[in-house]
């Protein structure tokens, strides 16, 4: 069957209600990770705050998975952990029947301040899925067979609702041709080549990282440093701030449109210059979207990237394509 949800784009992320046990929760659907996981009833009061809190003795198809646990660190410090158990998971119009579904009894605190998600979607490879001890499958692994097709798609948009949709490519949500490249998933991610940037509509060749991943639960475009250091040489005033944790440059400054390569086939993907910022910070200074990925081998394509254009993952031949929309 096909399904849409409909995800309420809060800041940098873009969630979905999600239905577990006859309970609906909003999360944050992320192609970067594997785990499904949700603020519970286990929380204290206090983690829990605005959030809503998935509560197993409420749901008559609760299974435990008694003795597994899981525990996420991310880049940007956050994470969680918890237990494990099964149960029914709908989305849009997908029913995965037995579940893993990730309990979280701790959060860390920027998941507590972000009161718009109730949990993560983990959208990527199950090689990735923190479940102790066995990993298990994420949504889309487990409804994959039922789909018609088995791809999702994810039209990211910046203060419209955006849309995630399983089982088939609407083909009226884009234009042009749609750019597909193979994805080698051993890393655990939507991951491809990229070995060429734009900035100003001039092409380089990247000499650091040569590969890229789409994620969906990242906000920012993490580049290769080098890559970040190039662009911003091109923003007048711009500097590497620690206290900011990044590029930052006067607001008033002229940023120029960057592109980064999808895969080998050539296409350059670009961000206008104008949609590069990504917040201010104060003081009419402004921190870039665009930013280095610390060294790390794989560059990070999130929001600031994909939310420019219709995204197709296909689990089925491990592809990867974008199309302007
Ligand atoms: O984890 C994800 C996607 N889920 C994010 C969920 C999430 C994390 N805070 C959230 C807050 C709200 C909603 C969702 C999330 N992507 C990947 S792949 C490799 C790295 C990585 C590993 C090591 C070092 C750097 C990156 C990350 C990463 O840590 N991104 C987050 C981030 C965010 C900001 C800056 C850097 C990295």
């Amino acid at each position: 069957g096909e399904v849409s949800a409909t995800p309420e784009p809060n800041e940098s992320e873009y969630l979905s209600p999600v239905s577990i046990g006859g309970q609906t929760l909003n999360l944050d659907f992320d192609t970067g990770s594997a785990d499904l996981w949700v603020f519970s009833t286990s929380l204290s009061s206090s983690s829990i705050g605005q959030h809503a809190a998935f509560d197993p003795s409420k749901s008559s198809t609760w299974e435990d998975y008694p003795g597994a646990s899981w525990q996420i660190m991310y880049g940007d410090g956050s994470g969680a952990s918890g237990t494990v158990g099964f149960d029914v998971v709908e989305v849009g119009g997908a029913t995965a029947s037995r579940q893993a579904v990730e309990i979280a009894t701790k959060v860390s605190s920027s998941f507590v301040s972000d009161v718009n998600n109730d949990g993560l979607l983990g959208l990527g490879f199950s090689k990735i899925n923190t479940i102790e001890p066995q990993p298990q499958k994420t949504f889309f692994e487990s409804v994959l067979p039922k789909l018609d097709q088995p791809v999702f798609t994810a039209d990211l948009e910046d203060d419209a609702a955006g849309t995630y949709e399983f089982g088939r490519v609407d083909t009226t949500k884009y234009t042009g041709m749609l750019h597909v490249t193979p994805v080698d998933s051993s890393n655990g991610f939507w991951e491809f080549a990229s070995t060429a940037y734009s900035i100003g509509g001039t092409t380089y060749q990247n000499s650091g990282a040569s590969t890229a991943i789409a994620d969906t639960g990242t906000s920012l475009l993490l580049v290769d440093d080098n890559v970040a250091q190039a662009f911003y040489a091109q923003v007048q005033g711009s500097q590497l701030s620690r206290t900011a944790g990044g590029y930052v440059y006067p607001c008033s400054a002229q940023v120029p449109d960057f592109g980064v390569q999808i895969g080998s086939s050539g296409f350059i993907a670009t961000i206008p210059g104008s949609d590069i910022t990504f917040a201010e910070v104060g003081q009419g200074t402004c921190f870039g979207g665009v930013q280095g990925n610390g060294g790390g081998g794989i560059q990070i394509f999130g929001d600031v990237l994909l939310k420019q254009y219709f995204a197709v993952f296909n689990g089925g031949n491990e592809s990867f394509g974008i199309a302007a929309k």
